[in-house]
């Protein structure tokens, strides 16, 4: 029997990703939670005709506790979406909360659970769950992982269509590391599975790095104020459980990139370490997944001299996106220790 759960599940993200995954065979039951709409969109689900038993709940009557309790998968795209001319950071100030409040209920009903963190800032979201759930002593690096497969998604739709081959682009795998805000994301094009054209200009080839880092951007600014990728995002989010739930139900070697606790896995992250030239918590790079979590964080691999200084810019930012979610969290149990009502 497996469990998924989405907590955000009546948003713009939340709802098409519920719906592929109550269309996902692999989930035998799938509990949706929101503070609105939940019991409305889980019965519509509901007559969908997969295996899948739907189930919705809102805060009152103990709503957060009877969605997680047995959760095998927990998938989070709550929280609120940019608008043009704000960045991802800038979502942090209310995010934060959201996010900490529901990995307080994660590490509380299902500290088992893989935790599968949508919600921006996810260089600072991800490390709010880790540091909650090392303070309810569950905290298990394998079982973390920030979402950042649309960046890998984007990376195959853009070279394929820069290739002139729009229908590969389900085949195309490009590396995608780093982070999922801006400079923090790190296509790995050198290591695409398929290569752009050898006299592809210097112009061309920036611009598709800056299309792959920025394509959040290309859809915040067209939606023009109804909110960011939530349609793309969802399918990644759909895929990205369907890997886990393959990996959880014993299937091996899958490798994905995703933005993990480097704690995870100590030697791959020393390699990595060695690879980066710095000392980070977190890092998005290939991870191969076990039916425990992470078995192991690949390395880098060889990067061209262009790659190594996308990573190099990369790294400042990362740090101080990490220090973010970290400090946040210790601030608020320092706060709350001091005066225990809050
Ligand atoms: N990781 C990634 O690649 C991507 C991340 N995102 C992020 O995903 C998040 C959600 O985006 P959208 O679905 O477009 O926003 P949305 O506003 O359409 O939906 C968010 C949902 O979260 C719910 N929510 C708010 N507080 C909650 C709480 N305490 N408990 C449970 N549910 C709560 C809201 O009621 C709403 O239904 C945003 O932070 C966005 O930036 C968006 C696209 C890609
Ligand atoms: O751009 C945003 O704010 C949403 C997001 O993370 C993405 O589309 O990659």
């Amino acid at each position: 029997m497996v469990k998924a759960v989405v907590l955000g599940a009546a948003g713009g993200i939340g709802q098409p990703l519920s719906l592929l995954l109550k269309a996902n065979p692999a989930i035998d039951e799938l509990g949706l939670y929101d503070i609105v709409n939940t019991p409305g969109v889980a019965i519509d689900l509901s007559h969908i005709a997969t295996p899948a038993v739907v189930t919705g709940f809102l805060p009152p009557n103990d709503g957060l506790k009877h969605t997680l309790t047995g959760a095998d998968v927990v998938v989070i795209p709550a929280g609120v979406p940019r608008k043009p001319g704000m960045t991802r950071d800038d979502l942090f100030k209310i995010n934060a909360g959201i996010v900490k409040d529901l990995a307080t209920g994660i590490a509380t009903y299902a500290p088992k659970a893989f935790v599968l963190v949508i919600s921006n800032p996810v260089n600072s979201t991800v490390p709010i769950v880790a540091e909650v759930f090392k303070k309810h002593n569950v905290y298990d690096p394998k079982r973390i992982f920030g979402v950042t497969t649309l960046d890998v998604v984007r990376a195959s739709t853009f070279v394929a269509e820069l290739i002139g081959k729009p229908g590969s682009a389900p085949d195309v795998v490009v590396p995608v590391i780093g982070g999922h805000s801006g400079v923090t994301i790190v296509p790995l094009l050198s290591q695409s599975s398929h290569p752009l054209p050898s006299d592809i200009s210097a112009d061309a080839f920036a611009a598709l790095v800056k299309r792959i880092q920025f394509g959040g951007d290309e859809v915040v600014k067209a939606k023009d104020g109804a909110g960011s990728a939530t349609l793309s995002m969802a399918y990644a989010g759909a895929e990205f459980a369907g890997k886990i739930l393959r990996a959880l139900k014993g299937e091996k070697g899958i490798v994905v990139p995703s933005f993990v606790p480097l704690a995870a896995d100590p030697a791959g992250a020393a390699a990595l370490t060695k690879e980066l030239g710095a000392e980070l918590e977190f890092f998005s790079s290939n991870v191969e997944l076990g039916a425990e979590g992470v078995v192991k964080i690949h390395p880098l691999g060889r990067l061209t001299e262009g790659e190594a200084a996308l990573v190099k810019a990369a790294v400042p930012e990362l740090t101080t996106n990490i220090k973010t979610g970290t400090t946040y969290v210790l601030e608020k149990y320092e706060a709350e220790e001091k005066n225990p009502k809050l």
